[in-house]
């Protein structure tokens, strides 16, 4: 059995399957990339794995739990958190306030001091310990993007779903974006991370799993997928903003 295992996923919306038949499985402790073109389904597939959007047919278990069917915040308690591409942040509460609600509704409820300190940590993590008393609208964009990794954190999850968490950084901030991740992934975390920026995926992720129109075209090691034709060809197929 493996920690998160996905069978034959499909999500349908209307005469569109935006994620068509898809299977494959991590292993705890892993990191790998999900890719592809724009509208490909990545999203989508986050999405179902955390409980956003119920799947029409297929399997998702972690750790052998049967995910799909559950409630999202039953899925948040079975260990799984992740961060939204359009970041999700409450801007007139406190970064602490911010990171307490996921700490109490994640995977191990937390309340008072005890949420505090779980929120703290995970502030201290992205590096927004000393701001902890700011409004969450007074951040900047890099700042957002950290709140909202915490967010995630402080949900203490066994598995963290990133959606284009590094989009739209700097080159200084992308590098220590990507210091962060290897951080978490070092300290174990098992992650699945959707991400366009090629030099960071290859950076952090050994495998990756590629889709195209909802189906999964790939499921290998970072360099051979990279080099595949039918990746090639369905990201020269699409918006090619890799
Ligand atoms: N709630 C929805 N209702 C209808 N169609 C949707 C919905 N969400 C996504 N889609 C469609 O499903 C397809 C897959 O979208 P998705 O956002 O999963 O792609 P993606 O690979 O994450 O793209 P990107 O890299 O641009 O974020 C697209 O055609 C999209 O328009």
């Amino acid at each position: 059995m493996s920690f998160l295992e996905i069978e034959n996923a499909v999500k349908q919306f209307g005469g569109l399957r935006a994620v068509d038949d898809v299977s494959f499985s991590l292993e705890r402790g892993e990191i790998v990339g999900l890719l592809g073109p724009n509208g490909s389904g990545k999203t989508t597939l986050i999405n179902l794995i955390s409980g956003a959007l119920p799947a029409t047919s297929g399997d998702i278990r972690l750790n052998g739990m049967q995910l799909t069917g559950l409630r999202r915040d039953r899925i948040a308690r079975a260990g799984v958190a992740r961060t939204f591409q359009l970041v999700r942040i409450l801007p007139s509460l406190s970064l602490m306030e911010n990171v307490m609600i996921t700490a109490v509704f994640g995977r191990n409820t937390h309340w008072g001091d005890d949420a505090k300190r779980v929120a703290m940590d995970a502030l201290d993590m992205v590096g927004l310990s000393a701001r902890a008393t700011a409004a969450a609208g007074d951040l900047t964009y890099i700042d957002q993007k950290r709140l909202e990794l915490a967010r995630a954190l402080a949900a203490e999850p066994e598995i963290l779903l990133l959606d284009e968490w590094l989009a739209g950084l700097n080159p200084t901030e992308l590098s220590e974006g990507v210091a962060l991740i290897r951080k978490l992934h070092q300290g174990g975390l098992t992650i699945l991370m959707v991400e366009h920026i090629i030099d960071a995926v290859r950076a952090l992720c050994p495998r990756v799993v590629v889709m195209n129109s909802g189906q999964l075209i790939a499921d290998e090691a970072t360099d051979a997928a990279l080099s595949d034709p039918k990746v090639i060809s369905a990201y020269l197929g699409g918006d090619v903003d890799a």
